[in-house]
């Protein structure tokens, strides 16, 4: 219980990106290995649904597949090309987020610390990443049987200090979410920033994944995971692929 504490009561004391606009002290996360690695793209570009093509059946390859149904989880690294890693992080880093207080009518504050922005039509690239996602879908459903019908997803910041306590996807007597899916937003996160996934597979072994930028991790809504406390900003777009058709969205008021 006194965790559950330290987690509400730094609600004050954190810097949220809301109150901390985008500018020369709070830089967006773009490209920070500039002066590293030439990437080669037009600084002006209008984003089309191409840049977030991925051949998800290439990459869900057979030992993957069968990963994910004995263990219950995969990880897929370098995700996107650039221009699209680029374009979710930039969007990451301007979109207004809300606290993620309510789920299903239930107060939820003191489970999870993190601040989030549903992705909807006007959230362009983001819009573009849950079409792609959609394609996955359809893959696993080719492949697994999945039922997947629908998507959702929102991007998500945990301020420092922050983290989202033991749960599964699925509330208590529901099971319309049949795969999670985590994408990261994070350059150079390192062990000591903390913010690990951490998800007890289908055999009850423990694994933390770091939330490292063009990262995702898939995983049956079912499994038990949990955010530990990050020590520095973390971003990130919380996916759920659902075997419920298409609902009309209801974002909470507060
Ligand atoms: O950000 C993560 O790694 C997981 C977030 C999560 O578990 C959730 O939003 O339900
Ligand atoms: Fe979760």
């Amino acid at each position: 219980m006194k965790k559950i504490a330290a987690i509400t009561n730094n609600l004050d004391l954190t810097n949220l990106p809301i109150n901390n606009p985008i500018g020369a002290n709070n830089p967006p996360l773009l490209n920070p290995h500039a002066d590293k690695v030439a990437i080669d793209i037009p600084t002006q570009h209008e984003l089309q649904l191409v840049d977030f093509a991925v051949n998800w059946g290439d990459r869900l390859t057979n030992t993957q597949l069968d990963k994910l149904v004995h263990e219950g989880w995969i990880v897929i690294d370098d995700v996107f090309e650039i221009k699209a890693l680029l374009a979710l992080q930039a969007e990451s880093g301007f979109i207004d987020y809300r606290d993620a207080q309510l789920t299903d009518g239930i107060r939820v504050t003191d489970i999870r610390g993190d601040k989030i922005r549903w992705i909807t039509k006007d959230i362009f690239a983001g819009f573009y990443y849950l079409d792609s996602i959609n394609q996955l879908a359809a893959v696993l459903n080719r492949a697994l049987f999945a039922g997947i019908r629908h998507s959702e997803a929102h991007y998500a910041c945990y301020p420092v200090g922050f983290g989202y306590q033991w749960h599964s996807d699925n509330p208590v007597g529901r099971d319309e979410r049949v795969i999670s899916a985590v994408f990261y937003l994070n350059d150079d996160w390192l062990a000591d920033d903390g913010g690990a996934l951490e998800v007890v597979d289908n055999h009850g072994e423990h694994h933390n994944v770091m939330p490292a930028a063009n990262r995702l991790i898939i995983f049956d809504s079912n499994l038990k995971h949990q955010v530990q406390i990050a020590h520095r900003q973390r971003y990130s777009i919380a996916t759920w692929m659902r075997r419920d058709g298409l609902v009309p969205f209801v974002e909470s008021a507060n």
